[in-house]
This record gives structure tokens, C-alpha cells and sequence, in this order.
């Protein structure tokens, strides 16, 4: 059965945490924050690597009952039975994903424009990631950055649920919200943090209120 997918607060991980904080510790610690889905996303490792982290992420998100999305790798998601895989554009085709994970598993595609979301309208795609709202420097090779126009605009026009990425922080977030969107995606004000559980508590605080006004 397809587990239930809350947006509200999207981790997706990098390999490069605050000094004196270990990778899966600070995930473990985001979780207990209020984090309410995780990506594990991972560039420059091997396979067997990528597929070791993928298992102890899924061990540990096992027992607070939330959702483990691999980035990129269908084998990665096949391997470990993962609850999901985010695709970008350039990634492999929705269609193939979906034929070969099966309609229990979600599915997330990044959107970077307007024609983006309409074409991903016709697919059973269970959310989008406007992609990206603001720039960052994290990703360095992102489609130029929509802002809060474009996230209102995509988001008017997609059907389906959808969160902001790119250069989201506790003072922009609820703007992402008011644009139109379930939640936020981040990846370094989280695991850059100091304090992750500290982190994902005040971005989940903000986030409800800003649901609240919805
Ligand atoms: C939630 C979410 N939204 C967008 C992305 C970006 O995916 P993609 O464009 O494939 O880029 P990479 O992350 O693969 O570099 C994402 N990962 N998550
Ligand atoms: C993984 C990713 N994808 C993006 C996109 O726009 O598609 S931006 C991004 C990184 C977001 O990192 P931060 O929260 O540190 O700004
Ligand atoms: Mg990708």
C-alpha cells in the first residue's frame, strides 16, 4: 500500500553536515523535529555506498513511521524497497519509474516552468517540487530561480500537490506556503544546522501557522 505523504517539512539530505553532528543522527534528530518525509540525495558516492545509506535511513525512518524517497536512482529505490523516488527532468522518464516501481510507490517530479507543470498534469505523479523558488547555492545547477510569482503561478495551474525548493529559511518559508504550496523542501537549514532538532521544530512551527491562514 502507498504510505500517506505529508509535504508539510521535505528533508532531502547531503552528505555534508554542521561540524560536530553525524549524518544520521542529524536526520534521526530532524525526524523527531517535526520532519515529515526525507530524501536521501546523494551526487559524488558509489552504488554500494548510496545503497548502504539507503538502508540505514530506511532502518531508522521505520520506526517514526515516515516515508524514505531515494533521489535519481531507481535501482537505489528497487534495492531497498523504498516508499518513493524524486525525478528531475532530466532524469529517467516518469513512465518508466512508475512501470517498474508500480502504483504503490510516489513518485515526485520536479517542475521548473510552466510547461513543465502542464505536462506534468497528465501524469499520476503524487507531488511536484517547484523547482527552484529562490536560488541557492547548494544546487548550482538549477533552471533560473521561479520566485514567489512563479510558485503562485505553477501552483495555480497544477493539480497536484507540490512543495518549494531552493534557498528556503525560517524567514522565507511561510512565503512559500502563501504562494499555494503543502510545504517546504530544504536541504541546508536543516543539515547544516547546529541543531537540527531545533531547525525542523521552528521551520514545522512556521509552517502550520502559515497552514492556519491558508
Ligand atoms: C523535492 C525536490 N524537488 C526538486 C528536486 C530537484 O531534482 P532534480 O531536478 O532532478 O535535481 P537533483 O536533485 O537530482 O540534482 C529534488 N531533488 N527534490
Ligand atoms: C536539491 C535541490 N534541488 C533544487 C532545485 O531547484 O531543483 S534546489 C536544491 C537544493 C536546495 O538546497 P537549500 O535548501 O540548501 O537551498
Ligand atoms: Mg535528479
Amino acid at each position: 500500500m502507498k504510505k500517506s505523504l505529508d509535504l508539510s517539512l521535505y528533508l532531502v539530505t547531503d552528505p555534508q553536515v554542521a561540524e560536530g553532528n553525524s549524518f544520521l543522527e542529524v536526520i534521526e534528530d530532524a525526524v523527531k523535529g517535526g520532519v515529515t518525509l526525507v530524501q536521501l540525495r546523494e551526487k559524488d558516492c558509489s552504488s554500494r555506498e548510496f545503497y548502504d545509506k539507503a538502508l540505514a535511513i530506511k532502518h531508522l525512518l521505520s520506526s517514526y513511521d515516515v516515508p524514505l524517497i531515494i533521489n535519481d536512482r531507481l535501482d537505489i529505490a528497487l534495492a531497498v524497497d523504498a516508499d518513493g523516488l524524486h525525478i528531475g527532468q532530466e532524469d529517467i522518464p516518469y513512465d518508466v519509474a512508475r512501470k517498474i516501481l508500480g502504483p504503490d510507490k510516489i513518485i515526485g517530479l520536479s517542475v521548473e516552468n510552466k510547461t513543465d507543470a502542464l505536462r506534468a498534469n497528465k501524469l499520476d505523479i503524487d507531488y511536484i517540487g517547484i523547482s527552484p523558488v529562490f536560488s541557492t547555492p547548494t544546487k548550482i545547477d538549477t533552471a533560473p530561480a521561479l520566485g514567489l510569482e512563479g510558485s503562485r503561478l505553477i501552483n495555480s495551474i497544477s493539480k497536484h500537490p507540490s512543495v518549494g525548493i531552493g534557498g528556503i529559511h525560517l524567514q522565507n518559508a511561510a512565503s512559500i506556503i502563501a504562494s499555494g504550496s503543502d510545504g517546504i523542501s530544504v536541504v541546508s537549514a536543516i543539515m547544516m544546522a547546529k541543531d537540527p532538532f531545533r531547525a525542523a521544530q521552528e521551520l514545522k512551527q512556521i509552517i502550520l501557522k502559515a497552514k492556519d491562514y491558508e
